[in-house]
């Protein structure tokens, strides 16, 4: 019999998520039927949706959603040996029970060198965020000038490195001088604190005083109302993420975005990474070589034990993750 320890929400956040709007059960697990597969998970994943996901689709009470790296530990179906590592949307729980039908296993040969963690970030889904925003939606071209935000969280530093293999000139913005430091060691051609430059308008017509033909954007909000009066005529906008306004409580009304689209002539999509579900494996395993022949560096933030998962989602919210954010078990 295995005894599994789940976070659960407690309370749907009101705002910026609190400590107690989580709770730490234990569940009993029942005996795998035929076809079901055991796993324990071995780092567990923090991504930015979770806060909207959990508003949007959880009743109070139930699991925390979210993605592991797990290790089969019992097996009832041929497809997955005991040992093999996979890619699961478990939710935040130690142990759980699978079909098989949501695992992937790891890309093979995983090479010694690199963490399993990677799964779950630079050759997991951000990585593969990075990798299709800017392929089919931003349509990179070399000489390109390139604009990031959250430029050195797990999409954004794929984004800048994957945009120089392109040819592109990278500008990149964070929260923190550490991270503007990684940022141009990593090869961003521009980068600044966004939090300490006093004009952002500015720091972006400086960083490109042409202004931009591509704007991945992650954080949405009052940031891209600025970012879209620079882009330069036919500039693509890949709106992957609004992290700035997740936490809030009542829509925002900003200033509007067809005066600049319509003389810009702008193309602005949104996208959700699943939309290329079935080139996941062409995805993987660019990725993957990149990291082998250090093209793509990461960087990821690890945070030890599993009761510290709250805490290291709030982190992680708040801009405390220096590069992927995971638990390890
Ligand atoms: N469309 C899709 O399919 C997907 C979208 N995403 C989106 O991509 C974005 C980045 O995700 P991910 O790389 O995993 O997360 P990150 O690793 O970038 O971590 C989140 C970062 O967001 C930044 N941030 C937090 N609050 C604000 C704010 N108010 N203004 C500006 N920046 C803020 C912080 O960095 P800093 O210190 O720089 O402020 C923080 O470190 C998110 O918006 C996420 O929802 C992710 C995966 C798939
Ligand atoms: C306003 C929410 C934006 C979330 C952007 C993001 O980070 C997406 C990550 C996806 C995630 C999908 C989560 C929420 C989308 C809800 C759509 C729905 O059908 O309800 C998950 O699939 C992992 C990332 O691919």
């Amino acid at each position: 019999m295995v005894k599994a320890k789940v976070w659960t929400l407690k309370n749907h956040f009101q705002g910026f998520p609190k400590a107690s709007d989580f709770e730490l059960k234990e569940v009993e697990l029942p005996k795998l039927k035929d076809g079901e597969v055991l796993l324990a998970s071995v780092f567990l994943s923090l991504d930015p949706y979770m806060r909207p996901y959990s508003q949007k689709s959880l009743k109070e009470g139930d699991k925390m959603m979210g993605s592991q790296v797990a290790r089969i530990v019992e097996s009832k179906n041929p497809t997955y040996h005991i040992g093999a590592f996979a890619v699961a949307n478990g939710g935040w729980t130690t142990h759980f029970i699978s079909d098989g039908k949501d695992l992937q296993l790891l890309p093979t040969p995983w090479p010694e060198t690199l963490p399993i963690s990677l799964a779950l970030g630079t050759i997991g889904m951000p990585g593969l965020t990075a990798y299709f925003g800017l392929f089919e939606i931003c349509r990179i071209k070399s000489g390109d000038i390139l604009l990031v935000n959250s430029a050195a969280g797990a999409v954004g530093a794929v984004v800048g490195q994957l945009a120089k293999i392109g040819g592109c000139k990278v500008v990149g913005c964070a929260g923190s001088d550490k991270k503007v430091a990684y940022l141009k060691q990593i090869g961003f051609d521009e980068a600044f604190n966004y939090k300490t430059v006093g004009s952002l308008e500015e720091a972006l017509r400086k960083a490109s005083p042409s202004g931009y033909d591509c704007y991945f954007d992650n954080v949405g909000g009052e940031f891209s109302d600025i970012a879209l009066r620079q882009m330069k005529k036919y500039g693509r906008i890949a709106v992957c993420g609004a992290i700035s306004l997740y936490n809030d409580e009542e829509l925002q009304k900003g200033p509007y975005v067809q005066v600049p689209m319509i003389y810009q002539e702008l193309c602005m999509e949104g996208f959700i990474v699943s939309r290329w579900n079935n080139r996941r494996e062409e995805g993987l395993k660019a990725l993957l070589k990149w990291v082998v022949e250090g093209k793509i560096k990461y960087h990821e933030d690890v945070t030890e034990g599993f009761e510290n998962m709250p805490a290291a989602f709030m982190g992680m919210l708040k801009g405390d993750n220096f590069g992927k954010a995971i638990l390890k078990m």
